[in-house]
Protein backbone atom coordinates (compact mmCIF):
# COMPACT_ATOMS: atom_id res chain seq x y z
CA UNK A 1 0.00 0.00 0.00
CA UNK A 2 2.91 2.16 0.95
CA UNK A 3 4.40 1.57 -2.97
CA UNK A 4 1.08 2.73 -4.15
CA UNK A 5 0.24 5.71 -1.99
CA UNK A 6 3.98 7.33 -2.95
CA UNK A 7 2.97 6.64 -6.66
CA UNK A 8 -0.34 8.20 -6.09
CA UNK A 9 1.15 11.63 -4.79
CA UNK A 10 4.18 11.76 -7.64
CA UNK A 11 3.98 14.94 -9.63
CA UNK A 12 3.26 14.55 -13.39
CA UNK A 13 6.76 15.10 -14.50
CA UNK A 14 7.65 12.30 -12.63
CA UNK A 15 5.64 9.99 -14.34
CA UNK A 16 7.14 11.64 -17.71
CA UNK A 17 10.09 9.81 -16.80
CA UNK A 18 9.14 6.39 -14.91
CA UNK A 19 6.63 5.12 -17.21
CA UNK A 20 9.44 5.15 -19.96
CA UNK A 21 11.90 3.88 -17.85
CA UNK A 22 9.69 1.30 -16.55
CA UNK A 23 9.13 0.32 -20.43
CA UNK A 24 13.27 -0.01 -21.50
CA UNK A 25 13.67 -1.80 -18.01
CA UNK A 26 10.92 -4.37 -18.90
CA UNK A 27 12.21 -4.70 -22.54
CA UNK A 28 15.90 -5.15 -21.12
CA UNK A 29 14.24 -7.71 -18.17
CA UNK A 30 12.32 -9.51 -21.18
CA UNK A 31 16.07 -9.79 -22.78
CA UNK A 32 17.82 -10.83 -20.10
CA UNK A 33 15.37 -13.52 -19.66
CA UNK A 34 15.29 -14.58 -22.83
CA UNK A 35 11.49 -16.74 -22.75
CA UNK A 36 11.90 -17.17 -26.68
CA UNK A 37 15.59 -18.54 -26.43
CA UNK A 38 16.39 -16.14 -29.25
CA UNK A 39 18.97 -14.56 -27.89
CA UNK A 40 22.07 -16.37 -29.04
CA UNK A 41 20.90 -15.34 -32.62
CA UNK A 42 22.76 -12.69 -34.42
CA UNK A 43 20.85 -9.60 -35.56
CA UNK A 44 20.16 -5.97 -34.50
CA UNK A 45 20.93 -5.14 -30.72
CA UNK A 46 17.84 -3.17 -30.99
CA UNK A 47 15.65 -6.15 -32.45
CA UNK A 48 16.21 -8.05 -29.87
CA UNK A 49 15.19 -5.68 -27.28
CA UNK A 50 11.74 -4.17 -28.66
CA UNK A 51 9.27 -5.20 -31.70
CA UNK A 52 9.64 -1.66 -32.77
CA UNK A 53 13.19 -1.91 -34.28
CA UNK A 54 11.25 -3.99 -36.72
CA UNK A 55 8.06 -1.44 -36.95
CA UNK A 56 10.29 1.21 -37.96
CA UNK A 57 11.88 -0.86 -40.46
CA UNK A 58 8.71 -1.65 -42.10
CA UNK A 59 7.43 1.76 -41.67
CA UNK A 60 10.48 2.81 -44.05
CA UNK A 61 9.10 1.10 -47.25
CA UNK A 62 12.32 -0.99 -47.34
CA UNK A 63 11.61 -4.19 -45.12
CA UNK A 64 12.99 -6.80 -47.64
CA UNK A 65 16.28 -4.88 -48.47
CA UNK A 66 16.97 -4.25 -45.00
CA UNK A 67 16.61 -7.97 -43.87
CA UNK A 68 18.55 -9.18 -47.41
CA UNK A 69 21.58 -7.28 -46.23
CA UNK A 70 21.13 -8.38 -42.36
CA UNK A 71 21.50 -11.93 -43.62
CA UNK A 72 24.44 -11.17 -46.32
CA UNK A 73 25.95 -10.17 -43.01
CA UNK A 74 25.06 -12.75 -40.78
CA UNK A 75 24.07 -15.52 -42.77
CA UNK A 76 20.99 -18.16 -42.77
CA UNK A 77 19.52 -17.01 -39.25
CA UNK A 78 18.62 -13.47 -38.21
CA UNK A 79 16.61 -12.38 -35.06
CA UNK A 80 14.27 -9.90 -36.22
CA UNK A 81 12.18 -8.78 -33.20
CA UNK A 82 12.18 -9.90 -29.31
CA UNK A 83 10.37 -13.21 -31.01
CA UNK A 84 10.90 -13.53 -34.88
CA UNK A 85 13.73 -15.34 -36.06
CA UNK A 86 14.39 -15.37 -39.81
CA UNK A 87 15.29 -17.87 -41.40
CA UNK A 88 17.24 -17.38 -45.45
CA UNK A 89 17.67 -21.15 -46.06
CA UNK A 90 15.08 -22.80 -49.23
CA UNK A 91 14.94 -25.56 -47.22
CA UNK A 92 13.30 -23.69 -44.54
CA UNK A 93 10.02 -23.09 -46.96
CA UNK A 94 8.36 -26.92 -46.18
CA UNK A 95 8.58 -26.97 -42.94
CA UNK A 96 7.84 -23.21 -42.00
CA UNK A 97 4.94 -23.18 -44.59
CA UNK A 98 4.28 -26.69 -45.73
CA UNK A 99 1.58 -28.98 -45.09
CA UNK A 100 1.34 -30.65 -41.76
CA UNK A 101 3.97 -29.16 -40.00
CA UNK A 102 1.09 -27.33 -38.37
CA UNK A 103 2.54 -24.04 -38.15
CA UNK A 104 -0.20 -21.00 -38.27
CA UNK A 105 -0.11 -17.25 -38.88
CA UNK A 106 1.46 -15.06 -36.50
CA UNK A 107 -0.63 -12.56 -34.68
CA UNK A 108 0.97 -10.25 -37.31
CA UNK A 109 -2.26 -10.86 -39.30
CA UNK A 110 -4.41 -9.55 -36.49
CA UNK A 111 -3.60 -5.89 -37.56
CA UNK A 112 -5.09 -6.69 -40.86
CA UNK A 113 -8.64 -7.64 -39.57
CA UNK A 114 -11.42 -5.38 -40.74
CA UNK A 115 -15.09 -6.05 -41.13
CA UNK A 116 -14.65 -9.80 -39.77
CA UNK A 117 -12.06 -12.20 -40.85
CA UNK A 118 -11.25 -13.26 -44.55
CA UNK A 119 -9.56 -15.98 -45.69
CA UNK A 120 -6.40 -14.39 -45.46
CA UNK A 121 -6.24 -13.44 -42.13
CA UNK A 122 -8.39 -16.18 -40.24
CA UNK A 123 -5.48 -17.94 -37.76
CA UNK A 124 -7.77 -20.57 -36.54
CA UNK A 125 -7.16 -23.73 -38.36
CA UNK A 126 -10.18 -25.18 -38.38
CA UNK A 127 -12.00 -22.10 -39.48
CA UNK A 128 -9.43 -21.49 -41.94
CA UNK A 129 -9.98 -25.09 -43.40
CA UNK A 130 -13.31 -24.30 -43.71
CA UNK A 131 -13.56 -21.13 -45.71
CA UNK A 132 -10.71 -22.74 -47.45
CA UNK A 133 -12.80 -25.67 -48.62
CA UNK A 134 -15.48 -23.11 -49.89
CA UNK A 135 -13.15 -20.97 -51.94
CA UNK A 136 -10.53 -23.34 -53.27
CA UNK A 137 -13.25 -24.44 -55.47
CA UNK A 138 -13.61 -21.06 -57.00
CA UNK A 139 -9.97 -20.91 -57.98
CA UNK A 140 -9.34 -24.41 -59.06
CA UNK A 141 -8.19 -24.50 -62.52
CA UNK A 142 -11.43 -25.31 -64.57
CA UNK A 143 -13.40 -22.81 -62.82
CA UNK A 144 -11.28 -19.62 -63.08
CA UNK A 145 -11.35 -20.41 -67.36
CA UNK A 146 -15.19 -19.03 -66.85
CA UNK A 147 -13.85 -15.75 -65.68
CA UNK A 148 -11.42 -15.51 -68.89
CA UNK A 149 -13.91 -13.21 -71.07
CA UNK A 150 -13.81 -10.96 -67.87
CA UNK A 151 -10.12 -10.38 -68.41
CA UNK A 152 -10.15 -10.07 -71.93
CA UNK A 153 -13.09 -7.69 -71.42
CA UNK A 154 -11.06 -5.39 -69.59
CA UNK A 155 -7.65 -5.41 -71.28
CA UNK A 156 -9.48 -4.97 -74.58
CA UNK A 157 -10.00 -1.32 -72.69
CA UNK A 158 -6.39 -0.65 -71.79
CA UNK A 159 -5.89 -1.35 -75.70
CA UNK A 160 -8.35 1.27 -76.82
CA UNK A 161 -6.92 3.56 -74.43
CA UNK A 162 -3.07 3.13 -74.95
CA UNK A 163 -3.95 3.10 -79.01
CA UNK A 164 -5.54 6.22 -78.24
CA UNK A 165 -2.73 7.90 -76.52
CA UNK A 166 -0.73 6.41 -79.11
CA UNK A 167 -1.72 7.78 -82.30
CA UNK A 168 -1.71 11.40 -80.81
CA UNK A 169 1.18 10.61 -78.93
CA UNK A 170 2.92 9.84 -82.54
CA UNK A 171 1.63 13.02 -83.74
CA UNK A 172 3.64 14.68 -80.47
CA UNK A 173 0.44 15.59 -78.22
CA UNK A 174 0.26 15.21 -74.77
CA UNK A 175 -2.71 15.30 -72.40
CA UNK A 176 -3.67 14.59 -68.98
CA UNK A 177 -5.86 11.12 -69.14
CA UNK A 178 -4.18 9.00 -65.97
CA UNK A 179 -1.60 9.55 -63.18
CA UNK A 180 1.01 11.96 -64.32
CA UNK A 181 -0.60 12.44 -67.99
CA UNK A 182 0.99 11.36 -70.86
CA UNK A 183 3.33 13.06 -73.82
CA UNK A 184 4.25 12.31 -77.13
CA UNK A 185 7.82 12.52 -78.27
CA UNK A 186 10.33 10.43 -80.63
CA UNK A 187 7.24 8.75 -82.23
CA UNK A 188 6.18 7.23 -79.00
CA UNK A 189 3.56 8.17 -76.26
CA UNK A 190 5.19 8.09 -72.94
CA UNK A 191 3.18 7.34 -69.39
CA UNK A 192 3.26 5.58 -65.96
CA UNK A 193 2.42 2.46 -66.47
CA UNK A 194 1.96 1.63 -63.15
CA UNK A 195 -1.46 3.45 -62.72
CA UNK A 196 -2.58 1.61 -65.63
CA UNK A 197 -2.06 -1.60 -64.41
CA UNK A 198 -4.16 -0.84 -61.68
CA UNK A 199 -7.47 0.52 -63.20
CA UNK A 200 -6.72 -2.97 -64.82
CA UNK A 201 -6.61 -5.39 -61.70
CA UNK A 202 -9.30 -3.13 -60.14
CA UNK A 203 -11.81 -2.92 -63.31
CA UNK A 204 -11.25 -7.02 -63.54
CA UNK A 205 -11.30 -7.93 -59.87
CA UNK A 206 -13.92 -5.19 -58.97
CA UNK A 207 -16.20 -6.96 -61.80
CA UNK A 208 -15.21 -10.64 -60.40
CA UNK A 209 -15.77 -9.84 -56.76
CA UNK A 210 -18.36 -7.37 -56.75
CA UNK A 211 -20.14 -8.01 -60.19
CA UNK A 212 -19.17 -4.67 -61.24
CA UNK A 213 -16.16 -3.16 -62.57
CA UNK A 214 -14.96 0.29 -61.33
CA UNK A 215 -14.57 1.83 -64.14
CA UNK A 216 -10.91 2.83 -63.68
CA UNK A 217 -9.91 2.30 -67.21
CA UNK A 218 -12.93 3.85 -68.78
CA UNK A 219 -12.26 7.22 -66.85
CA UNK A 220 -8.50 6.94 -66.63
CA UNK A 221 -8.92 7.61 -63.06
CA UNK A 222 -8.55 6.02 -59.26
CA UNK A 223 -12.13 6.28 -58.20
CA UNK A 224 -14.41 3.53 -56.82
CA UNK A 225 -17.61 4.14 -54.38
CA UNK A 226 -17.78 3.55 -51.41
CA UNK A 227 -20.69 3.18 -48.71
CA UNK A 228 -21.13 6.62 -46.96
CA UNK A 229 -22.27 4.90 -43.89
CA UNK A 230 -21.38 1.21 -43.34
CA UNK A 231 -23.73 0.46 -40.60
CA UNK A 232 -27.19 1.55 -43.01
CA UNK A 233 -25.27 -0.27 -45.62
CA UNK A 234 -25.35 -3.57 -44.03
CA UNK A 235 -28.96 -2.79 -42.86
CA UNK A 236 -29.51 -2.28 -46.93
CA UNK A 237 -29.20 -6.23 -47.26
CA UNK A 238 -32.26 -7.54 -48.77
CA UNK A 239 -34.21 -4.46 -48.65
CA UNK A 240 -35.29 -2.38 -51.14
CA UNK A 241 -33.56 0.64 -52.10
CA UNK A 242 -29.88 2.18 -53.15
CA UNK A 243 -26.88 2.42 -51.00
CA UNK A 244 -25.58 5.90 -50.47
CA UNK A 245 -22.22 6.14 -51.57
CA UNK A 246 -19.37 8.68 -52.48
CA UNK A 247 -15.56 8.03 -54.70
CA UNK A 248 -12.56 7.92 -53.01
CA UNK A 249 -9.14 6.64 -54.86
CA UNK A 250 -9.12 2.87 -53.65
CA UNK A 251 -5.58 2.45 -55.41
CA UNK A 252 -4.11 4.97 -52.68
CA UNK A 253 -6.33 3.58 -49.90
CA UNK A 254 -4.71 -0.06 -50.62
CA UNK A 255 -1.73 1.38 -50.59
CA UNK A 256 -2.34 3.66 -47.37
CA UNK A 257 -3.84 0.38 -45.55
CA UNK A 258 -1.35 -2.05 -46.35
CA UNK A 259 1.56 0.22 -45.28
CA UNK A 260 -0.27 0.81 -42.24
CA UNK A 261 -1.15 -2.93 -40.88
CA UNK A 262 2.80 -4.28 -42.11
CA UNK A 263 3.77 -2.00 -39.82
CA UNK A 264 1.01 -2.49 -36.81
CA UNK A 265 1.36 -6.17 -37.17
CA UNK A 266 5.18 -5.90 -36.15
CA UNK A 267 4.43 -4.38 -32.76
CA UNK A 268 3.18 -6.41 -30.09
CA UNK A 269 -0.33 -6.35 -29.41
CA UNK A 270 -0.36 -4.23 -26.22
CA UNK A 271 1.91 -1.59 -28.11
CA UNK A 272 -1.53 -1.08 -30.86
CA UNK A 273 -3.94 0.63 -29.50
CA UNK A 274 -1.09 3.20 -28.08
CA UNK A 275 0.55 3.98 -31.76
CA UNK A 276 -2.62 4.09 -33.44
CA UNK A 277 -3.29 7.33 -32.18
CA UNK A 278 -0.02 8.86 -34.09
CA UNK A 279 -0.34 10.79 -36.78
CA UNK A 280 0.92 8.66 -39.83
CA UNK A 281 -1.32 5.43 -38.37
CA UNK A 282 -4.38 7.63 -38.45
CA UNK A 283 -4.12 7.70 -42.37
CA UNK A 284 -3.81 4.25 -42.23
CA UNK A 285 -7.07 3.75 -39.91
CA UNK A 286 -9.23 6.04 -42.08
CA UNK A 287 -7.50 3.81 -45.22
CA UNK A 288 -8.59 0.50 -43.16
CA UNK A 289 -12.24 1.99 -42.72
CA UNK A 290 -12.40 2.83 -46.53
CA UNK A 291 -11.55 0.08 -48.23
CA UNK A 292 -14.23 -1.87 -45.91
CA UNK A 293 -16.90 0.52 -46.76
CA UNK A 294 -16.02 0.01 -50.58
CA UNK A 295 -16.50 -4.02 -50.28
CA UNK A 296 -19.83 -3.07 -47.50
CA UNK A 297 -21.03 -0.86 -50.93
CA UNK A 298 -20.31 -3.60 -53.06
CA UNK A 299 -21.67 -6.21 -52.03
CA UNK A 300 -24.77 -4.70 -50.31
CA UNK A 301 -25.53 -3.41 -54.07
CA UNK A 302 -24.90 -6.35 -55.81
CA UNK A 303 -27.57 -8.15 -52.91
CA UNK A 304 -30.41 -6.23 -53.54
CA UNK A 305 -29.96 -6.53 -56.89
CA UNK A 306 -29.93 -10.14 -57.68
CA UNK A 307 -28.81 -11.93 -60.93
CA UNK A 308 -27.28 -14.97 -62.10
CA UNK A 309 -23.60 -13.69 -63.76
CA UNK A 310 -20.85 -16.03 -63.31
CA UNK A 311 -18.62 -14.20 -61.18
CA UNK A 312 -16.48 -14.55 -57.91
CA UNK A 313 -19.22 -13.42 -55.55
CA UNK A 314 -21.78 -15.59 -57.16
CA UNK A 315 -19.88 -18.67 -56.33
CA UNK A 316 -19.46 -17.36 -53.01
CA UNK A 317 -23.14 -16.93 -52.27
CA UNK A 318 -23.25 -20.33 -53.45
CA UNK A 319 -20.83 -22.01 -51.64
CA UNK A 320 -21.93 -24.04 -48.79
CA UNK A 321 -19.44 -25.88 -45.69
CA UNK A 322 -19.19 -29.11 -45.21
CA UNK A 323 -22.54 -28.84 -42.96
CA UNK A 324 -24.43 -27.55 -46.43
CA UNK A 325 -24.53 -23.86 -45.13
CA UNK A 326 -24.18 -21.03 -46.60
CA UNK A 327 -21.86 -17.97 -45.89
CA UNK A 328 -23.93 -15.35 -43.82
CA UNK A 329 -23.77 -11.64 -45.04
CA UNK A 330 -21.04 -10.33 -43.05
CA UNK A 331 -18.45 -13.31 -44.21
CA UNK A 332 -19.65 -12.62 -47.87
CA UNK A 333 -18.54 -9.02 -47.53
CA UNK A 334 -15.46 -9.77 -45.62
CA UNK A 335 -14.46 -13.02 -48.44
CA UNK A 336 -15.33 -10.34 -51.06
CA UNK A 337 -13.40 -7.37 -48.93
CA UNK A 338 -10.27 -10.40 -48.99
CA UNK A 339 -10.53 -11.05 -53.08
CA UNK A 340 -10.40 -6.97 -53.85
CA UNK A 341 -7.46 -6.75 -51.28
CA UNK A 342 -5.74 -9.92 -52.30
CA UNK A 343 -6.36 -9.81 -56.17
CA UNK A 344 -5.73 -6.93 -57.37
CA UNK A 345 -2.72 -4.67 -56.82
CA UNK A 346 -0.51 -8.16 -56.47
CA UNK A 347 -1.46 -8.56 -60.21
CA UNK A 348 -0.79 -4.78 -61.36
CA UNK A 349 2.47 -4.61 -58.80
CA UNK A 350 3.04 -7.82 -60.63
CA UNK A 351 2.07 -6.72 -64.59
CA UNK A 352 3.93 -3.41 -64.32
CA UNK A 353 7.51 -4.95 -63.17
CA UNK A 354 7.28 -7.77 -66.02
CA UNK A 355 6.09 -5.08 -68.64
CA UNK A 356 9.62 -2.78 -66.90
CA UNK A 357 12.02 -5.72 -67.24
CA UNK A 358 11.01 -6.24 -70.59
CA UNK A 359 11.82 -3.00 -71.48
CA UNK A 360 14.90 -2.30 -69.50
CA UNK A 361 16.36 -5.73 -71.67
CA UNK A 362 15.35 -4.89 -75.33
CA UNK A 363 17.01 -8.31 -76.53
CA UNK A 364 14.52 -10.49 -73.97
CA UNK A 365 11.53 -8.39 -75.41
CA UNK A 366 12.63 -9.29 -78.97
CA UNK A 367 13.20 -13.10 -78.15
CA UNK A 368 9.42 -12.88 -76.60
CA UNK A 369 8.43 -11.33 -79.34
CA UNK A 370 9.49 -13.44 -82.04
CA UNK A 371 7.74 -16.74 -80.06
CA UNK A 372 4.22 -14.72 -80.13
CA UNK A 373 4.49 -14.13 -83.63
CA UNK A 374 5.02 -17.32 -83.97
CA UNK A 375 2.52 -18.72 -81.76
CA UNK A 376 -0.34 -16.35 -82.64
CA UNK A 377 -1.38 -15.67 -86.08
CA UNK A 378 -2.22 -12.65 -88.12
CA UNK A 379 -6.05 -13.20 -87.94
CA UNK A 380 -5.86 -13.78 -84.33
CA UNK A 381 -7.80 -11.37 -82.35
CA UNK A 382 -6.40 -8.56 -80.71
CA UNK A 383 -6.57 -9.99 -76.91
CA UNK A 384 -4.73 -13.47 -76.73
CA UNK A 385 -6.91 -16.31 -75.50
CA UNK A 386 -5.40 -18.75 -72.59
CA UNK A 387 -5.70 -21.74 -74.54
CA UNK A 388 -3.34 -20.34 -77.03
CA UNK A 389 -0.48 -18.81 -74.38
CA UNK A 390 -0.79 -21.32 -71.78
CA UNK A 391 1.99 -23.14 -73.01
CA UNK A 392 4.67 -20.64 -74.47
CA UNK A 393 8.23 -21.80 -72.71
CA UNK A 394 9.72 -18.17 -73.24
CA UNK A 395 6.69 -16.48 -71.96
CA UNK A 396 6.65 -18.53 -68.94
CA UNK A 397 10.28 -17.66 -68.00
CA UNK A 398 10.03 -14.00 -68.66
CA UNK A 399 7.07 -13.81 -66.49
CA UNK A 400 8.79 -16.07 -63.54
CA UNK A 401 11.78 -14.14 -63.91
CA UNK A 402 10.43 -11.16 -63.49
CA UNK A 403 8.39 -12.30 -60.25
CA UNK A 404 11.41 -13.72 -59.23
CA UNK A 405 13.34 -10.56 -58.97
CA UNK A 406 10.55 -8.86 -58.08
CA UNK A 407 8.23 -10.75 -55.68
CA UNK A 408 5.52 -8.13 -54.57
CA UNK A 409 5.29 -10.64 -51.72
CA UNK A 410 8.71 -9.78 -50.92
CA UNK A 411 9.16 -10.11 -46.91
CA UNK A 412 9.02 -13.28 -44.54
CA UNK A 413 5.56 -13.58 -43.98
CA UNK A 414 5.30 -14.80 -40.07
CA UNK A 415 4.52 -18.26 -38.56
CA UNK A 416 3.95 -19.75 -35.14
CA UNK A 417 6.05 -23.13 -33.74
CA UNK A 418 3.15 -25.40 -33.23
CA UNK A 419 2.64 -27.26 -30.09
CA UNK A 420 5.72 -29.68 -29.56
CA UNK A 421 7.68 -27.28 -30.83
CA UNK A 422 9.76 -27.63 -34.80
CA UNK A 423 13.48 -28.28 -36.01
CA UNK A 424 14.29 -26.06 -38.84
CA UNK A 425 17.32 -26.47 -40.99
CA UNK A 426 18.90 -28.31 -37.49
CA UNK A 427 17.57 -26.14 -35.05
CA UNK A 428 15.03 -26.60 -32.75
CA UNK A 429 12.38 -24.13 -31.55
CA UNK A 430 9.84 -23.86 -28.94
CA UNK A 431 6.16 -23.15 -29.22
CA UNK A 432 4.87 -19.81 -29.57
CA UNK A 433 8.58 -19.03 -31.53
CA UNK A 434 7.60 -16.50 -34.51
CA UNK A 435 9.24 -18.18 -37.45
CA UNK A 436 10.13 -16.20 -41.17
CA UNK A 437 11.63 -17.08 -44.54
CA UNK A 438 12.08 -14.09 -46.58
CA UNK A 439 11.22 -14.34 -50.15
CA UNK A 440 13.27 -11.56 -51.18
CA UNK A 441 16.21 -13.26 -49.92
CA UNK A 442 15.75 -16.74 -51.10
CA UNK A 443 15.05 -15.05 -54.91
CA UNK A 444 18.75 -14.05 -54.43
CA UNK A 445 19.89 -16.97 -53.45
CA UNK A 446 22.83 -17.06 -55.71
CA UNK A 447 23.20 -21.58 -55.13
CA UNK A 448 20.16 -22.17 -56.88
CA UNK A 449 19.70 -18.95 -59.33
CA UNK A 450 23.37 -18.80 -60.21
CA UNK A 451 26.43 -16.04 -59.55
CA UNK A 452 24.26 -13.06 -61.40
CA UNK A 453 21.44 -14.01 -59.59
CA UNK A 454 20.52 -10.37 -59.06
CA UNK A 455 19.93 -9.82 -62.82
CA UNK A 456 16.76 -10.33 -64.96
CA UNK A 457 18.20 -12.92 -67.00
CA UNK A 458 15.13 -15.51 -68.48
CA UNK A 459 17.55 -17.80 -69.36
CA UNK A 460 18.46 -19.33 -66.23
CA UNK A 461 15.01 -21.26 -66.21
CA UNK A 462 16.24 -23.30 -69.36
CA UNK A 463 19.93 -23.70 -67.50
CA UNK A 464 19.74 -23.98 -64.07
CA UNK A 465 18.62 -27.17 -61.77
CA UNK A 466 14.95 -26.92 -62.39
CA UNK A 467 13.74 -28.68 -58.64
CA UNK A 468 16.47 -26.69 -56.96
CA UNK A 469 14.56 -23.58 -58.61
CA UNK A 470 10.71 -24.61 -58.71
CA UNK A 471 11.54 -25.92 -54.40
CA UNK A 472 13.02 -21.99 -53.84
CA UNK A 473 10.41 -20.21 -56.07
CA UNK A 474 7.80 -18.37 -53.66
CA UNK A 475 5.93 -15.60 -55.05
CA UNK A 476 2.42 -17.64 -54.46
CA UNK A 477 4.07 -18.59 -51.44
CA UNK A 478 3.33 -22.99 -50.14
CA UNK A 479 1.35 -24.67 -48.18
CA UNK A 480 -2.15 -24.41 -46.76
CA UNK A 481 -1.93 -20.91 -46.37
CA UNK A 482 -0.51 -20.17 -50.10
CA UNK A 483 -2.17 -18.29 -52.68
CA UNK A 484 -5.75 -19.53 -53.49
CA UNK A 485 -5.89 -17.36 -56.57
CA UNK A 486 -2.54 -18.44 -58.19
CA UNK A 487 -4.31 -20.21 -60.69
CA UNK A 488 -6.37 -16.85 -62.00
CA UNK A 489 -3.31 -14.77 -60.98
CA UNK A 490 -1.37 -17.00 -63.44
CA UNK A 491 -3.87 -16.79 -66.29
CA UNK A 492 -3.76 -13.17 -65.59
CA UNK A 493 -0.30 -12.60 -66.10
CA UNK A 494 -0.08 -14.82 -69.64
CA UNK A 495 -3.04 -12.78 -71.30
CA UNK A 496 -1.74 -9.40 -70.33
CA UNK A 497 1.46 -9.70 -70.98
CA UNK A 498 1.31 -11.55 -74.11
CA UNK A 499 -1.41 -9.52 -75.44
CA UNK A 500 0.56 -6.06 -74.71
CA UNK A 501 3.89 -7.64 -75.83
CA UNK A 502 2.65 -8.53 -79.22
CA UNK A 503 1.44 -5.14 -79.91
CA UNK A 504 3.86 -2.53 -78.74
CA UNK A 505 7.34 -2.19 -78.09
CA UNK A 506 8.07 -0.73 -74.77
CA UNK A 507 11.28 1.08 -73.81
CA UNK A 508 12.70 3.05 -70.56
CA UNK A 509 13.25 6.63 -70.77
CA UNK A 510 16.50 5.97 -68.72
CA UNK A 511 17.79 2.01 -68.93
CA UNK A 512 20.11 2.21 -66.35
CA UNK A 513 17.35 3.63 -63.71
CA UNK A 514 17.00 0.57 -61.46
CA UNK A 515 12.74 0.03 -60.77
CA UNK A 516 12.30 1.91 -57.49
CA UNK A 517 10.11 0.14 -54.92
CA UNK A 518 8.23 1.22 -51.91
CA UNK A 519 6.86 -1.92 -49.46
CA UNK A 520 4.33 -1.91 -47.20
CA UNK A 521 2.99 -5.73 -47.30
CA UNK A 522 3.37 -5.73 -51.08
CA UNK A 523 6.78 -4.64 -52.75
CA UNK A 524 5.45 -1.93 -55.04
CA UNK A 525 7.28 -0.05 -58.14
CA UNK A 526 6.64 3.49 -57.24
CA UNK A 527 6.98 4.54 -60.66
CA UNK A 528 7.47 3.06 -64.60
CA UNK A 529 7.53 5.39 -67.10
CA UNK A 530 7.82 3.97 -70.57
CA UNK A 531 7.63 4.84 -74.13
CA UNK A 532 4.98 2.81 -75.79
CA UNK A 533 4.97 2.31 -79.86
CA UNK A 534 2.52 0.03 -81.52
CA UNK A 535 4.05 -2.99 -83.65
CA UNK A 536 3.78 -3.46 -87.11
CA UNK A 537 2.02 -7.60 -87.19
C1 LIG B 1 0.51 -12.06 -59.18
C2 LIG B 1 -0.53 -12.08 -58.37
C3 LIG B 1 -0.53 -12.65 -56.98
C4 LIG B 1 0.50 -12.91 -56.11
C5 LIG B 1 1.98 -12.69 -56.35
C6 LIG B 1 -0.08 -13.45 -54.89
C7 LIG B 1 0.65 -13.86 -53.78
C8 LIG B 1 0.10 -14.38 -52.62
C9 LIG B 1 0.85 -14.78 -51.46
C10 LIG B 1 2.36 -14.73 -51.32
C11 LIG B 1 -0.03 -15.21 -50.52
C12 LIG B 1 0.29 -15.67 -49.10
C13 LIG B 1 0.09 -14.51 -48.15
C14 LIG B 1 0.36 -14.79 -46.68
O1 LIG B 1 0.58 -15.93 -46.30
O2 LIG B 1 0.38 -13.82 -45.91
C15 LIG B 1 -1.35 -15.07 -51.08
C16 LIG B 1 -2.51 -15.42 -50.43
C17 LIG B 1 -3.76 -15.22 -50.94
N1 LIG B 1 -4.07 -14.79 -52.22
FE1 LIG B 1 -2.77 -14.27 -53.67
N2 LIG B 1 -1.44 -13.49 -55.03
C18 LIG B 1 -1.77 -13.03 -56.29
C19 LIG B 1 -3.02 -12.92 -56.83
C20 LIG B 1 -4.19 -13.29 -56.21
C21 LIG B 1 -5.51 -13.23 -56.80
C22 LIG B 1 -5.81 -12.81 -58.25
C23 LIG B 1 -6.40 -13.60 -55.82
C24 LIG B 1 -7.90 -13.73 -55.87
C25 LIG B 1 -8.70 -12.99 -56.54
C26 LIG B 1 -5.63 -13.92 -54.63
C27 LIG B 1 -6.17 -14.34 -53.44
C28 LIG B 1 -5.44 -14.71 -52.32
C29 LIG B 1 -6.04 -15.10 -51.06
C30 LIG B 1 -7.54 -15.13 -50.74
C31 LIG B 1 -4.99 -15.44 -50.19
C32 LIG B 1 -5.10 -15.97 -48.75
C33 LIG B 1 -5.09 -17.49 -48.83
C34 LIG B 1 -5.17 -18.18 -47.47
O3 LIG B 1 -4.68 -17.65 -46.48
O4 LIG B 1 -5.68 -19.31 -47.45
N3 LIG B 1 -4.30 -13.73 -54.91
N4 LIG B 1 -1.26 -14.57 -52.36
Amino acid sequence: MAIVDTLTQLPAASWLLLVPSAVVAGHVLLWLIDPHKLRSYPGPVLAGLSDVWLGRVAGSGHRSEVVHELHKQHGTFVRLAPNHLSISDPEALQVVYGHGTGTLKSNFYEAFVSIGRGLFNTRSRSQHARKRKIVSHIFSQKAVLEFEPNIRLYLGQLIAQWDRLYEAGAKGLSGDDGEGGWRGKDGRVWLDSLPWFNYLAFDIIGDLAFGAPFGMLATAQDAAPVAVNHDAAMAAYGAEGKVEVKYIPAVQILNDRGNYSATLGTLAPWMRPLVKHLPWFKVGKQAVNDLSGIAVAAVAQRLTTPTDRVDLLGKLQEGRDDEGKLMGREELTAEALTQLIAGSDTTSNSSCAIVYYLARYPEVQRKLQRELDEALAMEDETVSTYEQVKRLPYLQACIDEALRIHATSGIGLPRLVPEGGLTVCGEFFPEGTVLSVPTYTIHRNTEVWGKDADTFRPERWFEQDKTAMQKTFNPFSFGPRSCVGRNLATMQLLIIISTLLRRYEFVLENPEQPLEALEGFLRKPVECIVGIKKRSI
